[in-house]
């Protein structure tokens, strides 16, 4: 294990500063300040505890939400049908009653998915470690937050001792320099690069995003750039926290007073990696490449510049890629070499963890303003929260939504993967916002190309896929 005194990483600054004990060459007790839970992966781990006769060490060091099972549909209050996934909204609202565990219920008006919530709600700051046994806990790196998915039986491990086993991390740098074109976002920023290194170029790395264009980003827009960066197999996603980041965390976080609020920016003054801190892997971007992005395939890095055909078998040189590639064009009803231009959809998905933040929303009413959704198409707007619900009730973007054809739903995981009411037909194409395109992930057979919201929103007027560049405004 490196030493403290050599020059550090933001990485291995926050690992140190959260190591309770080394264990041995590669693992260290973590101290876990935050977690996260939702009625899908805790269950097991409460039944474990109370097996154990355990208690719980922190109970307000946990947050509860019911986020992926719930329906979405605008009729109040919301009621769990199907009976599983009810049971699993029961269970959680038990297991928190039991061990006095804060609890974003169904029908609470903060609810939303977990990863919307809880830096909305300002329960994420710079320097801590939050985990949550879901993957996308990548996404609190924007804020300068460590932040990763652990499965269930860490989880009873960190509700009984608030520590978690854990095994460092190799370290790798995506530097983005330059400044991301007209029509590319975040979210097509995250895509080129998921493209390019694979969706396992950063397996095992906990990646730091740096440069110019990361600089730019606003907070939300680095929120869905570290949310995906576990499609390419990162272990964590981190960004320095700069002024931005302070500004946005300290008008969430209203327990932070005057004394605090002076404490607290000078010790998150110190979360940057140090000049000659070194780092296994490093990968170097020119954001002005960046051409808006759509998958084509059924895995997050097969992905193309909306302008580009689908690639030729023969260009993909691993013959395991290239038989995935076969099988994905096959599952997605496409060709080898073909545009994706003008392709019909049958349904858009504006929603998910990835981009159903107000930022997101106001990209999509500025473009559908006056326009209709195009005939056969269903589209589908679900905010991430019940406060970016009521923001975008607010500042009139629903009812543009509403007009233009779009249904304004209630706040939930909803088609981002099939676990509650929201799913895709066989065979049904869908301009979707999301993370994940792999086969089923939004209904059976169901087909699912990712991008950013700006070009789902063309895609719902124009009834196909679109370049946003070209979309007349
Ligand atoms: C259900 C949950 C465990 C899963 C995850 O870990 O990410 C889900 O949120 C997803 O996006 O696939
Ligand atoms: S919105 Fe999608 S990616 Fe995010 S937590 Fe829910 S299911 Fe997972």
């Amino acid at each position: 294990m490196k030493s403290c005194s050599q020059a550090r990483t933001l990485y291995r600054k926050m690992v140190d500063s959260h190591t309770v004990q080394i264990l041995d060459e590669h693992n260290v007790l973590l101290y876990v300040d935050l977690h996260l839970m939702n009625e899908y992966t805790s269950p097991q781990a409460f039944a474990g505890l109370e097996a154990a006769q355990r208690a719980i060490a922190a109970p307000g060091a946990h947050v509860a939400v019911v986020d992926h099972i719930i329906p979405t549909h605008p009729a109040k209050p919301r009621v769990i049908q199907d009976p599983a996934s009810a049971l699993q909204a029961i269970n959680l609202r038990r297991n928190c009653e039991r061990h006095g565990i804060m609890l974003y219920d169904t029908n609470d008006e903060r609810q939303g998915i977990e990863h919307i919530i809880a830096p909305e709600l300002g329960m994420i700051r710079p320097g801590m470690v939050v985990l949550c046994g879901d993957s996308h806990t990548t996404t609190y790196g924007a804020l300068g937050a460590l932040g990763f998915g652990i499965g269930t039986s860490e989880i009873e491990h960190i509700l009984a001792t608030q520590t978690l086993v854990y095994r460092v991390a190799s370290e790798m740098r995506i530097r983005v320099n330059g400044q991301l074109p007209l029509g590319a976002s975040a979210k097509d920023l995250i895509l080129h690069i998921i493209g390019s290194i694979g969706a396992q170029g950063a397996r095992g790395y906990a990646v730091e995003f740096c440069g110019a264009a990361i600089d730019a980003l606003s907070v939300e827009a680095r929120m869905t750039l570290c949310n995906m960066a576990v499609e390419a197999g990162a272990r964590a996603a981190l960004i320095a926290p700069d002024k931005k980041t302070v500004e946005y965390v300290l008008a969430r976080a209203s327990d932070i007073d005057d004394d605090m609020r002076n404490r607290a920016v000078s010790a998150w003054a110190s979360l940057f990696s140090d000049e000659n801190a070194r780092v296994e892997k490093e990968f170097i971007f020119d954001a002005s490449e960046v051409e808006p992005q759509v998958t084509w395939g059924t895995s997050p890095d097969q992905t193309v510049g909306v302008t580009h055909p689908t690639p030729a078998l023969e260009s993909i040189s691993s013959p395991m890629q290239q038989e995935a590639a076969r099988r994905a064009f096959q599952y997605m009803g496409l060709a080898p070499g073909a545009s994706l231009l003008g392709l019909p959809v049958q349904r858009v998905f504006i929603g998910s963890c990835t981009n159903a933040r107000i930022e997101d929303l106001r990209v999509v009413a500025g473009m559908v303003r006056g326009r209709r959704v195009a005939d056969g198409v269903r589209a589908m707007v679900v905010p991430g929260s019940g406060s970016v619900r009521r923001q975008a009730e607010l500042e009139g973007i629903a009812d543009i939504l509403v007009a233009a054809g779009f249904e304004w739903r209630q706040p939930g995981c909803s088609m981002c993967l099939a676990m509650n009411d929201d799913v895709l037909e066989p065979q049904e194409r869908c301009a979707s916002t999301t993370n994940r395109n792999f086969e089923g992930r939004q209904g059976r057979a169901g087909r699912t190309h990712l991008m950013s919201p700006a070009m789902a929103a063309a895609a719902a007027i124009a009834g196909k896929i679109i370049d946003v560049r070209t979309f007349a405004n």
